[in-house]
């Protein structure tokens, strides 16, 4: 069984987009600028911008946290996003979801610039990755296909089998994976809800990707052996016996699957840090495309 090491990729990344910010620095060019919206203090989405904000000072670039207070109103956001959107010393931006439910995240996203859509939210960047042009591609699924390449997994005619069809992980990867190229060429089933019988296809997937929220769904007896599993589940569960007072769980058990799995990815330490770095190399990509623009 090997590890497939977020955490460690993650790092190789990221001191590769340090190593660029230098020699962008050195010929006097502007270094990569990323702002994060952070409506309200939802604690898991004050941890995730926290990190992000902390891997930009780490890698060079400048970076932004833009905090809203809950109560804003949906006009008052929208207001907010054509700041950015016309802020030339800003490259890319997310906004950080879920939104409070007063908010249309939809009318949010749709606000967005493409060309700063760093999070690929935006409909013409899943377009764009749909048709298989150049797009910002939403990071955690690029951080998936990234961990893929750098690990050499097969995945050119395998089954793929992905749980979940939400906007931000599920949909996205299945599009990716069923795309011509490597990491991709694979034949692609999406499972969901209203899925029946789901051991069925994943007792026959080569790569299970799994994107639920339910702690330790994928058991041992609903794998086969040799499988690629990659675990993007992460649920806080109350643990009063850890400092923090949670333990994150996937949706994956891991000591079992790991028992059978040929690749496996940890939680924490696997695709949530890989979902930072591929928003930093997104930021990189916003940067230089603005730049051969002459912005
Ligand atoms: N506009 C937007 N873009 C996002 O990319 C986005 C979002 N909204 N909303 C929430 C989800 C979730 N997400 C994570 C990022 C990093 C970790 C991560 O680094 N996780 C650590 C553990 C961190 C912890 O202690 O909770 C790990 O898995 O090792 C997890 C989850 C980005 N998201």
């Amino acid at each position: 069984m090997q590890l497939l090491d977020g955490k460690k990729t993650s790092n190789d990344i990221k001191n590769e987009i340090a190593v660029e910010v230098q020699s962008i620095k050195a010929a006097g060019g502007k270094v990569p600028h990323l702002a994060a919206v952070l409506v309200g203090n939802n604690g898991a989405s004050l941890t995730y911008v926290g990190s992000k904000v902390k891997s930009c000072q780490e890698i060079g670039f400048d970076s932004t946290l833009v905090a809203l207070p809950e109560t804003i109103t949906e006009d008052e956001l929208l207001a907010k996003i054509k700041e950015l959107n016309e802020d030339d010393n800003l490259d890319g931006y997310i906004v950080q979801l879920p939104l409070p439910k007063h908010i249309d995240e939809q009318k949010i996203l749709l606000a967005i610039d493409p060309d700063k859509d760093v999070d690929g939210f935006h409909p013409t960047n899943f377009g764009r990755m749909a048709l298989e042009m150049e797009s910002f591609i939403p990071a955690t699924p690029f951080g998936i296909m990234e961990l893929l390449e750098r690990y050499k997994v097969e995945t050119a005619g395998k089954h793929t089998v992905v749980i979940g069809r939400s906007h931000i992980v599920g949909r996205p990867m299945s599009i990716l994976m069923s795309r011509k190229g490597n990491p991709g060429d694979s034949t692609v089933t999406l499972t969901h809800s209203r899925t029946k019988d789901l051991a069925e296809f994943t007792k026959n997937a080569d790569i299970i990707i799994t994107a639920l929220g339910v702690p330790e769904f994928l058991k041992a007896d609903m794998v086969k052996e040799g499988v690629t599993v990659i675990d993007v589940g992460i649920t806080r569960v109350e643990d009063a016996s850890n400092a923090k007072g949670y333990v994150i769980k996937g949706d994956v058990d891991f000591d079992g699957v790991s028992k059978k799995a040929s690749f496996i990815t940890p939680v924490p330490g696997g695709v949530g840090p890989m979902t930072i770095a591929m928003l930093l190399k997104n930021t990189l990509l916003a940067r230089k495309m603005r730049s051969a623009k002459n912005k």
